[in-house]
């Protein structure tokens, strides 16, 4: 991701202030904080950051060799002698990346009203509709998304979900700069475990509901559920909305210490949802406020965004918007790419690209497909990610009994057997009504599914939503290593290949 242009310089004695350790004994100015030593430029302060793969102290001679003035370190011992730069000993140099990162960005959070949104499904659509709500063209909400960052009409891509901290504060101030006096910040549950968010007060955090994730990290739901309950402690955010239409999420509404404003279905929520529907036009709810009644449109696709739309219509509310105004604002936030995205064609079933990855969202974006044609089939494209999360596939494949056609295929192995990776979601089907066919190559599974399915049907592919690069080799994603693949883009082509064979 390409830095803004540097910043003057910031003594290297106020980051000791700010992360209250002792100065250094040379002060010097120091501009960005930096974790990768590839990344470092002239005038950087570099991080020190002990990682599963990498130790940053053994890096730190490169970082010095490319222009690193100062080293931020929690092992001084492991640092080589006679590097020559002032070193700032600290307990934890992830901790650091928060308090330290702000500073040096030059705190753009306190000139930003910041909303954080959580959650186990929805965090995405449910940013997207909040920021649409609140972005106005004198006064811009910026956007940090899995998508990427965006204010106004300026984007920007990000590799993570919740960029590590000096990278979030950088695009906060790249926002700034743009004109931007809010931000949405999409916080992943992993970013919250490891502190990518700390040093972001919010004025409003939002948990959109809750389902086992992440576990590969987290180990179990309870780490998993206290990750993202940290977002709603009062040194975080002023106040919270919380959906609470599972028990987690009253679990999370009952512990918070800070305001909450409760949405869901039940009689005991400040937004209720008396009706909710979604279509091919978008989604719709009535929602009771106190006495009053408010009919919400949106034109994102999918059951499950009934209550992403309610609580992006409290937050917006909660943060002062005229209720009126912001109901007329989200009528016209469309849904990110990837989420409920449709594709049409004459004389051509439907297909719908979703980011649906876990056996929840998945069970919802069966329904919305059933939905959208009733009297159709649902033909699912179904693959499951290597090397992460192995104890999903099975509900995966559970999910995928509603469907009439499953089609098991690659979803990106990671180094791991794609055909074990099938064979693991296909468990879940076993006994399953369901017609079952296994294509590992995603492009050939996609393409055969969209040319089966009736004109009358809806094809449903899942699990990677946008994402552009499918990775089969170990590891994180590498674009050096990677396919360049969009489920949309092979699906569109699958269209226009059954439109020319039909003449
Ligand atoms: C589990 C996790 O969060 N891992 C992140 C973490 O990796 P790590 O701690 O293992 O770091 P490492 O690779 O050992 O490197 C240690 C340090 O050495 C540095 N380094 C490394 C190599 C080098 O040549 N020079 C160098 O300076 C690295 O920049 C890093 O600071 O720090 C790395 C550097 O910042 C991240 O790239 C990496 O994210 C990986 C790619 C990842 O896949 N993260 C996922 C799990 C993630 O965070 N996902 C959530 C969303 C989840 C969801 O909702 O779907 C997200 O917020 O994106």
């Amino acid at each position: 991701m390409p830095r803004p242009s540097l910043s003057p310089g910031t003594p290297l004695s106020a980051v000791a202030a700010r992360l209250s350790v002792p100065p250094p004994a040379v002060d010097l100015p120091v501009t960005d904080l930096v974790t990768d030593s590839r990344r470092v430029r002239p005038g950087d302060l570099f991080g020190c950051v002990r990682g599963a793969r990498a130790d940053g102290h053994r890096l730190a001679a490169a970082a010095v060799g490319v222009g690193a003035v100062a080293l931020l370190a929690d092992r001084p011992e492991r640092l080589p002698a006679g590097l020559g730069v002032p070193v700032l000993e600290v307990p934890s140099v992830r901790a650091a990346l928060g308090p330290a990162g702000a500073l040096l960005a030059g705190d753009p959070a306190d000139r930003l009203r910041v909303v954080t949104v959580t959650g186990s499904n929805g965090k995405t659509t449910t940013s997207t509709l909040l920021a649409g709500a609140l972005d106005r063209p004198a006064a811009r909400c910026g956007l940090l998304t899995t998508v990427g960052a965006r204010v106004g009409r300026h984007t920007r891509a990000t590799e993570l979900t919740t960029p590590e901290a000096p990278d979030l504060h950088r695009l906060l101030r790249w926002m700034v700069q743009r004109g931007a006096v809010g931000a949405v910040v999409e916080a992943s549950s992993i970013a919250l475990d490891v502190g990518r968010l700390d040093a972001l007060p919010a004025q409003l955090a939002v948990f959109t509901g809750f389902e086992a994730d992440h576990l590969d990290h987290h180990g179990t739901v309870e780490q998993y559920w206290a990750s993202k309950a940290r977002l709603f402690a009062p040194d975080r955010t002023r106040a919270a909305v919380v959906v609470v239409d599972e028990p987690w999420g009253r679990r999370l509404a009952d512990q918070a210490r800070v305001p909450v404003t409760r949405v869901g279905h039940g009689a005991d929520c400040d937004v209720r949802v008396l009706e909710g529907s979604s279509g091919a036009a978008g989604t719709e709810v009535l929602l009771q406020v106190g006495g009053g009644r408010h009919r919400v449109r949106t034109p994102v696709v999918g059951r499950a965004h009934t209550t992403n739309l309610a609580a992006a219509w409290a937050a917006a509310v909660r943060l002062g918007r005229d209720p009126a105004a912001v109901t007329a604002a989200l009528a016209a936030v469309h849904a990110p790419p990837g989420r409920g995205e449709l594709l049409s064609a004459p004389g051509a079933p439907l297909v719908v690209v979703d980011y649906a990855h876990t056996p929840g969202a998945l069970a919802e974006a069966l329904v919305t497909a059933a939905q959208l044609r009733p009297a159709g089939r649902v033909h699912l494209v179904l693959g499951a990610r290597g090397a992460r999360d192995r104890w999903k596939r099975q509900g995966l494949g559970a999910a995928a009994r509603a469907a009439d056609e499953v089609w098991l295929t690659n979803e990106g192995s990671h180094g791991e057997d794609p055909a074990a990776i099938v064979a693991e979601l296909a468990v879940g089907l076993i006994g399953s009504a369901a017609g079952v066919r296994t294509v590992l190559d995603r492009r050939t599974a996609i393409t055969a599914a969209v040319g089966e399915a009736g004109p009358g049907d809806v094809v449903l592919v899942v699990g990677r939503g946008h994402e552009t690069l499918l990775q089969d080799a170990p590891g994180a994603v590498d674009p050096a290593r990677a396919e360049r693949f969009a489920d949309a883009e092979v699906a569109r082509a699958a269209l226009d290949g059954r439109r020319r064979a039909a003449g």
